[in-house]
């Protein structure tokens, strides 16, 4: 860090004020992106415009209605057109209402939910009161903006402008806008870790972490045991005596951790939605802990002796009496909300780490709460502004992450080249470099040959594959025949020649019809080597071609549960074996954003033992990122044209 920016000559660090004025137009730009891609805007013109954008979903039907998650009612969706929901952009978690199928844009909706399970054929939201009528009439589903995340990010660079120089992250503010130098402890800790099984580079880099006063950086490459560290560094501080606020940007990482941690019976608390948790984090959640809690049986008896008064005004003639009853109400009703927050404060003191995504943390809640560590996993795929609102609750701060691989999804094309998607942990490994990072270098997940290419490219050669996986291939798997689909740990199937040409849908999206149905072809033979359908994805960086192959899955009844994504969707996600259907062919060889090597970098690490790549390659290998990519496909892969697969 000693030879920090400066002197390797690049330009001088961001300075707060910068960063704040460089941000808050960012952030409206974000926001009025959302706001015009919901159909609640008066901009949009018709229902059918937002079926195509993908904010609105038409034509649905109720299925089921069941109640449950502490009160809520779980209605299940789907479509009257067809098997397969039309493409859409809805996400578990998203905020959406239900309207009649023929409502006007504006009209009232029936109900307001959270979007808790989606499948290819369905959707389940959960609503907070059930709408009881219109549930047998077609429906659709909108897409509400969440102006929420926004307001918080925008409230948190307010708070970053004034006054917060005097808050727990005082110091934290000025090294991570480099005006002071990050700093180590000088005592050296010897490590007695809960997890047996830690390797040499996991445990270094928690020695490192322990160790840090301000900020630290955790590196971890896929596969590598990031998620793993960073609960022993959640343990270890614990163990220390530390306050530990853990976050992320998503929902399910944060559950992740959670999971995780329970075994250890750290004392911790999980804010959030309960129908944007996991069930089985359900029981750590602040509402379930609130209800167990003894203020909040105070309350509760509180809530009954209010009905009890209320009843008796209802029937009191008298206006002294009636007056004297809503004196007493109003004192009850004063006597309830304190018991309430006192409930909800009880759990947070005792509470050892408290987990929630990065916009939760911007809870009333949390106001006045104060944190020794600040820990913020997947920090890689966070915006930097949704990270300052927890880091503006903790004196030290370590993040986790990988901004080799994708980082997060800005809706804004401006918004987006003016640099609002640069995230804090790229910001600071450039700052500060090694002197603040660790990185893991064991992984845990691929064979050797599908992750040779990715070291190799992205990570100067340093990865290495542990012994358990490094020569796993697919009939290792118990009832997986030998063949030659599941001989192999790289497959390149080569469209160059075979007249399988790209088209644009409806859209202006990339599809490739005969690359899909080579995909699937080469899905059924993994199948009928004895390969569970689970343990296959199909990723694509095209979203038409999403909805192409699931449009061929359906049709195939042994391949129901395989899984179709995009790239950027299956990050942090796994499969024993990977087919990337690539899609780009042309006589132009034009590749778009396949040459993002960030991408390419998720595409091929999502494999443990087979990856194959589909795709043209006399149109992909025009970019030099990608033919270097399909050299070493070649050197190593086993080879094959598609016409391979269709003429049988
Ligand atoms: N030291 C270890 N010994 C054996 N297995 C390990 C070790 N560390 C991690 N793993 C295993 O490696 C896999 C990946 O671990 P983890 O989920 O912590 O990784 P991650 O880096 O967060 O994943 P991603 O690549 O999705 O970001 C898990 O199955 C985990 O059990």
């Amino acid at each position: 860090m000693e030879k920090g920016a400066k002197s390797r000559g690049k330009p001088s660090p961001l300075t707060l004020d910068q960063f704040i004025s460089i941000m808050a137009p960012l952030i409206d730009l974000e926001k009025e992106a959302e706001i015009s891609a919901s159909i609640s805007s008066s901009s949009s013109k018709s229902i059918d415009v937002a079926q195509k954008k993908g904010s609105a979903i038409l034509n649905l039907k109720c299925v089921d209605v069941q109640t449950g998650l502490m009160g809520k009612s779980l209605i299940e969706f789907q479509s009257t057109k067809g098997d397969v929901l039309p493409a859409h952009k809805f996400g578990t978690h998203d905020v959406v209402v239900l309207k009649p199928n023929k409502a006007d844009p504006g009209s009232a909706a029936l109900g307001q939910g959270v979007v808790y399970r989606l499948k290819d054929s369905s959707i389940v939201v959960a609503f907070d009161d059930i709408p009881e009528d219109g549930l047998n009439i077609p429906l659709r589903l909108e897409k509400v903006a969440n102006e929420v995340t926004y307001n918080s990010m925008k409230n948190t660079l307010v708070q970053l402008s004034k006054g917060v120089q005097k808050g727990p992250a005082a110091d934290l503010i000025q090294v991570l806008f480099g005006e002071k130098p990050p700093t180590i402890s000088k005592k050296t800790m010897s490590l007695t870790s809960f997890n047996k099984n830690l390797d040499h580079s996991q445990k270094e880099a928690i020695s490192k972490a322990l160790s840090s006063r301000d900020v630290f950086l955790l590196h971890g490459p896929p596969g590598t045991g990031k998620t793993t560290t960073v609960v022993e560094i959640i343990l270890q501080e614990v163990k220390n005596g530390s306050k530990v606020l853990a976050c992320a940007a998503s929902n399910i990482a944060v559950d992740n951790i959670v999971e995780r941690l329970v075994p250890y019976r750290v004392r911790l608390v999980r804010f959030g939605h309960p129908a944007r948790l996991l069930p089985q984090v359900l029981e750590s959640a602040l509402d379930a802990q609130v209800l167990r809690g003894d203020n909040s049986g105070l309350a509760n008896d509180i809530r009954k002796e209010m009905k009890v008064l209320n009843g008796k005004l209802l029937k009191a003639k008298d206006r002294n009496t009636k007056r004297e009853i809503r004196k007493e109400l109003r004192a009850l009703s004063k006597e309830e909300r304190t018991r309430q927050q006192l409930a909800v404060a009880d759990v947070i003191k005792n509470a050892d780490v408290v987990l929630t995504t990065l916009t939760g943390a911007f809870s009333r809640k949390l106001d006045g709460v104060t944190f020794d560590l600040v820990v913020i996993d997947e920090a890689a795929q966070a915006l930097e502004v949704a990270c300052w609102i927890a880091l503006l609750k903790g004196s030290r701060c370590i993040l986790a992450g990988d901004h080799l691989q994708l980082p997060p999804t800005v809706q804004s094309v401006e918004a987006e080249r003016k640099g609002l998607g640069k995230t804090l942990f790229e910001r600071l490994a450039d700052l500060y470099g090694e002197a603040v990072t660790s990185m893991l270098t064991v992984q845990y997940r691929m064979h050797e040959l599908i992750m040779n290419w990715s070291s190799k490219e992205l990570y100067d050669s340093k990865i290495e594959a542990h012994s358990s996986v490094a020569r796993h291939v697919l009939y290792d798997i118990e009832g997986v025949q030998r063949s030659s689909s599941t001989e192999s740990a790289l497959l390149l199937i080569d469209t160059a020649g075979c007249d399988m040409e790209e088209k644009k849908d409806e859209e202006d999206s990339t599809m490739n019809e005969g690359e899909a149905a080579v995909a699937i072809a080469h899905a059924k033979r993994l199948v009928e080597s004895g390969l569970h359908a689970t343990n296959i994805g199909i990723i694509t960086p095209y979203a038409a071609q999403v909805v192409l192959l699931k449009t061929l899955r359906s049709k195939e009844g042994k391949l129901k549960e395989l899984e179709i994504s995009t790239v950027d969707g299956f990050q942090g996600r796994e499969k024993e074996a990977i087919v990337i259907s690539m899609v780009r062919s042309n006589s132009k060889k034009e590749v778009g954003f396949l040459t993002d090597h960030r991408r390419m970098n998720v595409a091929v690490t999502r494999a443990r033992r087979q990856c194959c790549i589909i795709c043209d390659t006399d149109t992909v290998s025009h970019d030099s990122f990608l033919k270097r990519m399909i050299e070493y496909f070649e050197e190593h892969a086993e080879y094959l044209s598609a016409s391979e697969y269709t003429n049988v």
